[in-house]
């Protein structure tokens, strides 16, 4: 008999507004949900609507409703970094106490001469940008002279991007693979993460090689709910960047990241099809890494309503013994100052465990409890409550 399946999409950078602690973040205001709505003029998402989505925070177009679909609630972080890892992590029950290190002044001279030596390229940028703005700076000056063009962001990044028509792919990922023994694999933890960002093309025309970014992670700092549920003996699925996030800890099988959310949908759906019982932990980056860090909130609007017109199938897939959870990992208000993350609470939406409220959860980590109690493993000593009902 097949046993019971938890699925989490995670939308990232889909928050839902009012983090308690947004001032200390400098976001004040920030809701990546309503302000969205709000520069489109509305926006539409029936399936959504009646999962309760307009319940979590005022979204124009999408009003609340009396009776949802499932549960419904928001969820407020409690790690100390707005960032995709911190965020994914404290879902699966650990929690980043300490922020990992960012540079706002660009990355210190030590770690840039030895980065060059290395790997016998000079290094332009090294600041703080979005990673489609630093192209249309730097881009023709690194075809001229083939140096790395280095960037970060508010997150704890080290990105290289390298035009392929420049510099050979293969010659990127080594360098990466060289930082991230710097960085990370030195005992101590410099970034939370380098990211080769291979591109191509000429101004005002460049294109970013998405299939071929290559994270290079940090192991989880001690055992999370993944661990937990495949030592049960349980299948754990990956979808998109999850796998990097955790540095394939707890992960029994990936399914390499698609080109885009839509396909990622795809993705879930033909695991469903065949998958027995275990958790099916997705993330659909698209919202994040095409429109909320570039600032758009008409495309952001047409992803949120691209994946409402998917969420039928979705449902149509689900049986008796599986649980969906739609969540996001962080706030990224396209009509927001900057082009970073927002600190904000996230919605959460949850088929398949009766309707209702279950209100504004104290830590993502309540999610990673949900998922285990629905699958009947053991919590441990890891933090979260579970908010399914009984
Ligand atoms: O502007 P791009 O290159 O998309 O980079 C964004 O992606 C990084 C990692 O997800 C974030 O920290 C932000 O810098
Ligand atoms: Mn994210
Ligand atoms: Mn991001």
């Amino acid at each position: 008999m097949p046993g019971r399946r938890a699925i989490v999409l995670v939308l990232d950078g889909l928050g839902a507004g009012d983090a308690p602690d947004a001032a200390a973040f400098g976001d004040e205001g920030a809701n990546t949900l309503a302000n969205t709505a709000r520069a489109v003029g509305g926006l539409k998402a029936p399936n959504l609507e009646r999962l309760g989505l307009g319940n979590t925070t005022q979204i124009e177009g999408v009003p609340p409703t009396d009776e949802p679909g499932g549960l419904w609630g928001l969820m407020v972080e409690k790690s100390a970094a707005k960032a995709t890892l911190a965020g994914h992590w404290e879902m699966m029950g650990l929690i980043l106490e300490d922020p990992l290190p960012t540079y706002p002044e660009g990355f210190p001279e030590e770690i840039v001469s030895r980065f060059e030596r290395e790997t016998g390229r000079g290094v332009i940028g090294n600041k703080p940008a979005s990673g489609t703005e630093i192209l249309e700076e730097l881009a023709e000056e690194q075809r001229a002279s083939g140096d790395w063009i280095l960037y970060t962001s508010a997150d704890s990044v080290f990105q290289v991007a390298a035009n392929t028509e420049v510099i050979p792919l293969e010659e990127l990922y080594a360098a990466c693979e060289k930082a991230h023994r710097m960085l990370i694999g030195e005992g101590e933890i410099k970034v939370e993460r380098v990211i080769a960002r291979p591109y191509h093309g000429s101004p005002g025309a460049y294109e970013r090689e998405h299939e071929n970014r290559h994270d290079y992670g940090i192991e989880p700092f001690g055992e999370t709910y993944l661990n937990r549920i495949e030592a049960a003996g349980h299948e754990v699925v990956a979808v998109g960047k999850i796998r990097d996030i955790f540095d394939g800890s707890g992960i029994t099988r990936h399914l390499p990241a698609p080109p885009d959310d839509a396909a990622k949908v795809d993705a879930v759906l033909q695991t469903l099809e065949t998958l027995e019982s275990g958790f099916v932990f997705a993330n659909l980056v698209d919202f994040d890494a095409k429109f909320g860090h570039r600032r758009n909130p008409q495309g952001m609007a047409q992803n949120i309503e691209s994946f409402d017109r998917r969420l039928p199938e979705l449902l149509a897939a689900l049986s008796e013994e599986d649980l969906l959870i739609l969540t996001a990992d962080h706030g990224n208000d396209p009509t927001f100052r900057g082009t970073d993350h927002t600190r904000e609470r996230v919605p959460l939406l949850v088929v398949g465990s009766g309707t209702g409220e279950v209100g504004v959860r104290d830590g993502f980590s309540d999610l990673g409890a949900s998922v285990c109690a629905w699958l009947g493993v053991e919590r441990g000593a890891l933090p979260g409550k579970s908010f399914l009902p009984g």
